[in-house]
């Protein structure tokens, strides 16, 4: 397998369209936590799910490229835009242009639904009524419910439905499908598909269900212990990549035989045996046609790539 940070540095110069989130060297210091150099473009078109454990310091690098929290080193553009200038109250036209969600809702809870559309709709110049309406009823959003009264999925729904409704070319979600049964997210991430259909559009969205990255991302960074870990085209892992179910004796086998470079055989021993990450399955099968290979998911990549050994 080749160095999945290089593929993170190419991703910030071979880009020929301007970024529309640019991380460069982002660090940020917490008693018992820093994140760390924290590096990468999301380009136009672009769906990037980004992945990591508990703690790992997604919501960090998220609230950094709002502007939220100051950031000890590096620095974040968002639009072409420090996003230290989303921080001011004469950024509006900018925050316009930025579609948020996080994973709680932020509108004011003494709010009816259908009210809600008409304090947007003040904010927002851009704001667009009847996508607003359609996304509502596709959501089954009650419009007489105050805010407060909604479930857990259903104030996701309704915080999505907002910052669909403005205009904005960038989309930026902390776990936002997370409260979402599976129907809602099926609607939702067909939205998303739709979303960054439209030029000079992106998503990038935090995610633990990495079943919806796995549908619609175009790309899956990884964050741990504040650093990122890998940068990849999503195909390329669950296309191309593929998890070898080894016996001891054929993991020593394929080791001896250099088919993977040394310092890059990265492993997961279980109860029957070891598995072992493949960069390309079609290839692998061809040399080693007797050792079951399946299919890589996230998942998969995530667990060899954080708790696996690497030899
Ligand atoms: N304001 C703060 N003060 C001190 N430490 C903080 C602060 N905000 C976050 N942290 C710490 O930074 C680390 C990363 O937190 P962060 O919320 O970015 O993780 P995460 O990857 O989003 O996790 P999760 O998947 O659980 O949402 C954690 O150790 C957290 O305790």
């Amino acid at each position: 397998m080749g160095d999945p940070m290089a593929s993170a540095g190419a991703s910030l110069n071979a880009d020929a369209t301007p970024a529309l989130i640019e991380a460069r060297d982002m660090t940020k210091h917490y008693a018992g936590f820093s994140l760390q150099d924290v590096s990468f473009t999301v380009g136009e078109g672009e769906i990037v799910g980004f992945v990591g454990k508990n703690g790992a310091g997604k919501s960090t690098t998220i609230k950094a490229l709002l502007g939220l929290i100051g950031l000890d080193g590096g620095s974040a553009r968002m639009l072409g835009r420090d996003a230290r200038e989303l921080a001011r109250g004469s950024a509006a036209a900018l925050k316009e242009r930025i579609g948020v969600v996080f994973d709680t809702v932020s509108v004011p809870g003494h709010l009816r639904v259908r009210d809600v559309a008409r304090v947007m709709e003040r904010a927002f110049t851009s704001w667009d009524a009847r996508a607003f309406d359609r996304l509502a009823h596709a959501f089954d959003l009650d419009g007489a419910k105050q805010v407060k009264e909604l479930s857990r999925g259903m104030g996701m729904k309704l915080s999505l439905a907002c910052a669909l409704s403005h205009g904005a070319q960038l989309l930026i979600l902390d776990e936002a499908t997370a409260g979402l049964d599976p129907m809602a997210r099926d609607e939702m991430l067909d939205r998303l598909r739709d979303f960054v259909a439209e030029p000079g559009r992106a998503v990038f969205m935090s995610s633990h269900i990495t079943s919806d990255l796995e549908r619609i991302a175009d790309r899956v960074l990884c964050i741990d212990e504040g650093h990122i870990t890998f940068d990849l085209a999503k195909d390329e892992i669950t296309d191309e990549m593929g998890i070898a179910r080894c016996r001891v004796a054929d993991f020593e086998r394929i080791a001896a035989s250099g088919f993977i470079p040394e310092h890059e055989l990265r492993y997961r021993k279980n109860d029957y045996g070891i598995d072992l990450l493949v960069p390309d399955r079609f290839a692998f099968s061809e040399r080693f046609p007797n050792v079951p290979v399946d299919r890589m998911t996230i998942d998969d990549y995530l667990t060899l790539t954080l708790k696996g050994g690497v030899r």
